[in-house]
């Protein structure tokens, strides 16, 4: 077997932290802006901090252009970063190709939405996990060893007999199988983290369960830490132990996933489980988690001139003179352990205000 079936390292250990992660993408300029100093960037993830541990998936929720991507994509290595840091095992880690990316990715796999993509179509299954499992050394010795190494990622992934599949092209298998592939692929590294960026939605709503239910099967035997990002708070709740909301590149509220979205604090996350109102939503139909609901609330904002303060305050109902001034920092809201929410309506003060005169402050 390529992959360690009982880790030693203890559940809940953080195996990979991002810290203040920051991304400005440069944009091309109009002729206008050239006589400007100012560089023109597009906000898409500003001072992001999360903690991927072991045997545990972090969920990433927002709705598109939120940042979700980026921030994978920087966990990942794939882009330099603007600020913040990364840290594998609380080592500050910047690799940018060579071997020091290869030993990151053979601890820290990324898996795509789309596995169409991922794959290359001229090349069999075999091909695929024989190039992963020899590039991570972990091909085991000799041909037999590769024989077993591929049988047990197949195995490892459900795709049984692995004979079946071994010498199949991507196009001859449904989408389910070649995500399935694709994780196989990633486990070839004998990883410790998985950066799952919306690996069920490209997939028919029937077979998305399963391929949930495989990740999070392989989350324990393997004890994986796990960043699943996702449109759909839905799925989170059933999926993720932690789940942190994103909004317009800034992490806006975060918790345990049962109590963020029971309970959200946020107004953001109250309008996104608000259009995502059905668990079960998951298994049948009805796939568009960004939904009518969200939509007739407003737009996102510009990334390239995000609003100041709280960036949601132009969509939110609850909106204060603050907000459209001062960043909320995450404020702790007392109803659950870990739970807080970047939103000014936490802020005590505003609170004992609500509190000693409820109908002034609901103004
Ligand atoms: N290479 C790039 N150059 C410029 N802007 C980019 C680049 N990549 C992403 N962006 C912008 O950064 C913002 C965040 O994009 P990102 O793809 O991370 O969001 P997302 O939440 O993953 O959305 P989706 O679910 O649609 O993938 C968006 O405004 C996007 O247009």
């Amino acid at each position: 077997m390529t992959t360690t079936e009982s880790a030693p390292a203890p559940v809940d250990e953080v195996v990979l932290e991002a810290v203040g992660l920051t991304k400005h993408f440069p944009v091309r300029r109009r002729l206008r802006s050239l006589l400007s100093r100012t560089p023109t960037v597009v906000h898409a993830v500003d001072d992001v901090s999360i903690a991927l541990r072991r045997g545990r998936v972090t969920a990433l929720v927002g709705e598109s252009g939120s940042g979700k991507s980026t921030v994978a994509r920087l966990l990942a290595q794939l882009y330099p970063r603007t600020a913040g840091d990364i840290r594998l095992h609380g080592t500050p880690t910047r690799v940018r190709g060579g071997r020091p990316f290869r030993a990151y990715v053979r601890r820290v796999q990324l898996i795509l939405q789309d596995p169409f993509a991922s794959l290359n179509p001229v090349h069999t299954v075999r091909y695929h996990l024989t190039r992963s499992l020899r590039i991570h050394g972990n091909a085991g010795t000799g041909p037999d060893g590769l024989e077993q190494a591929l049988a047990d990622l197949l195995t490892r992934v459900s795709l049984t007999p692995p004979g079946r599949y071994l010498d199949a092209f991507p196009h001859e298998l449904s989408g389910g199988q070649r995500q399935r592939v694709a994780i196989a692929r990633a486990l070839g590294a004998n990883p410790e983290v998985l950066l799952a960026d919306e690996p069920v939605s490209m997939l028919d709503v029937s077979i998305r369960l399963g391929v949930l239910n495989l990740l999070q099967d392989l989350k324990d035997r393997l004890n994986l830490a796990v960043l699943y990002i996702t449109h759909d708070i839905a799925s989170a709740r059933y999926f993720a132990d932690e789940t942190i909301v994103m909004y317009a590149g800034r992490m806006v509220e975060g918790g345990d996933s049962e109590t963020v979205t029971q309970r959200p604090a946020h107004p953001y996350t109250r309008l996104l489980t608000d259009s995502a109102p059905d668990p079960e939503r998951i298994t049948g139909a009805g796939s568009n988690a960004t939904g009518a609901g969200e939509r007739g609330h407003g737009e996102p904002p510009s990334l390239i001139h995000p609003p100041a303060g709280c960036r949601f305050h132009p969509r939110c109902p609850h909106a204060m003179a603050r907000c459209a001034t001062e960043l909320p920092p995450p404020i702790p809201v007392e109803d659950g352990p870990g739970h807080w929410a970047a939103c000014w309506l936490f802020d005590p003060a505003t609170v004992a205000a609500r509190d000693a005169a409820p109908e002034e402050a609901a103004r």
